[in-house]
């Protein structure tokens, strides 16, 4: 049995009943694309057999490297942008305490994992220094290619910090590089200084690799359970391998979002019940995003968190233009739940409450809102996970990983390259006068007022 499970029932008044079954031959065709290497991009489908086929002297040293960092800083400072820290950040988030990052050291039991080289901002890398402060700290520098301009700055600045602090040598026992296995500026600088390297697959593509060394370092560091990720994901790899759409809940979710956006649902909001998981959104967003929006086409992808943002994207939702469709991830128990206490004077109404708990509430919150939204006219899905744990994550991050990998092809796109993101990085080192692109720049200089 499946360990999470997807909720269709709100679709009805959207989606006849014979509709799910005729989207079963493009699925087929989908999942042999997918599955037997027939589609586009091919070449980046190794994160689908990860959480079996993974290399486990490298999982062992990655534990390994966790727990001297855990012994000897207070801080990870990890370096990394989109795939390279996304899945990390919402990882670390989704699995701990609500305020990990503003605990006591004590209190944490684990070093600070502090985020560098995901914005250009002078600003927020003078307060991460100053935050850090004179703590001891290590880096965790991830980038396949060595050369993305917003880790690489960073990446200078925080090594410059730790060679001042610790000397050159002790420096390079802190930096531990996340990269390819043989090529690129980061690999040959790890091999040169020797740093301890760890590998980001060549078949495996920024947003899908979450499960190897880019996920797991600092989330292990954090004082995560790794090895219960790892099992929560092989259990989903298991379950999610049956091509029949009424036996398969995450081509089931791929086919109705498909089927959804064809209708005009253009844009899909993943949403949550609880702030722990507000980055996971932001996770799924370079998965479905850089996967899907191509070719000019594909489902934009956003998200809101409630019951937060009802009190100010509530009102676009409801009423809104209809091009919304909504993916909710609902957690069934929470790590902890808080009972509303009673009050004489009751000034607030709320003593009907008293006695219930939170939960209780939020819960009811999740059942009126899909309500309200489905009578609105936006499509609600709803994927339930029992808790927020390690086991749980590890299925939920796989279970989209699948389904954005055929969501892609039932769009006819390919759902494992970036192209785009290359025309503003071409236009930055014109405008900067990046060696090589002196002509570019002179172009671009000329057309700006
Ligand atoms: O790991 P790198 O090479 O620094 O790239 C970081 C990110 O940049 C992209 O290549 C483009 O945004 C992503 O796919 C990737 O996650």
């Amino acid at each position: 049995m499946a360990h999470i499970s997807f909720d269709s029932s709100n679709l009805s008044t959207f989606i006849q009943p014979n509709e799910l079954g005729e989207m079963q031959a493009m699925v087929n065709a989908a999942d042999d694309q997918l599955r037997n290497g027939t589609g586009a991009g091919a070449e980046y489908t190794d994160w689908l057999h990860l959480p079996t086929d993974y290399d486990k002297d490298e999982f062992a040293r990655i534990k390994k490297a966790a727990q001297k960092i855990q012994s000897d800083s207070k801080v990870l400072v990890v370096i990394g942008i989109g795939g390279s820290y996304l899945g990390a950040r919402a990882a670390i988030d989704f699995l701990n305490n609500a305020f990990f990052q503003a605990q006591t050291d004590e209190d944490r039991k684990a070093p600070q994992i502090l985020f560098a080289g995901n914005s250009i901002s002078s600003s927020y890398v003078h307060d991460l220094v100053q935050l850090i402060g004179d703590r001891d700290f290590s880096v965790n520098v991830i980038s396949k290619s060595g050369t993305t301009t917003e880790p690489s700055i960073a990446f200078r600045i925080f090594k410059e910090m730790l060679v001042k602090k610790y000397g050159a040598d002790g420096a390079k026992s802190r930096i531990y590089a996340t990269t390819d296995k043989e090529r690129g500026a980061l690999k040959t600088e790890a091999n040169s200084e020797g740093y301890e390297s760890f590998v980001i697959p060549d078949g495996v593509g920024g947003r899908f690799s979450v499960l190897t060394a880019v996920g797991l370092l600092p989330i292990a560091a954090a004082g995560a359970d790794i090895d219960k990720l790892m099992e929560g994901a092989r259990a989903a790899e298991n379950e999610y391998v049956d091509t029949d759409l009424s036996k398969n809940e995450a081509y089931q979710y791929a086919a109705y979002r498909n089927i959804l956006y064809r209708k005009g649902y253009e844009t899909e909001l993943l949403e949550n019940y609880e702030p722990t998981m507000t980055m996971f959104a932001e996770w799924w967003k370079q998965l479905a995003g850089e996967s899907e929006g191509k070719d000019q086409k594909g489902i934009y992808p956003s998200s809101a968190n409630f019951s937060t943002d009802l009190h100010s994207l509530g009102q676009y939702i409801q009423e809104g233009r209809r091009t919304l469709m909504e993916t909710v991830v609902k957690v069934q128990e929470p790590k902890h739940d808080v009972v509303i206490p009673s009050e004489d004077s009751n000034l607030d109404g709320l003593e009907y409450l008293q006695g219930k708990t939170m939960d209780y509430v939020n819960d009811k919150a999740y059942q009126a809102v899909v309500l309200a939204h489905v009578d609105g006219g936006v499509p609600v899905m709803t994927v339930n996970i029992p808790k927020q744990d390690e086991f749980s994550l590890g299925y939920l991050m796989y279970f989209f990983e699948v389904a954005i990998g055929v969501s892609g092809y039932l769009n006819g796109i390919n759902p494992f390259n970036q192209p785009g993101v290359e025309a503003y990085k071409t236009n930055m080192f014109g405008l900067l006068g990046k060696p090589g692109f002196e002509e570019i720049g002179k172009e671009l200089k000329s057309r700006q007022k």
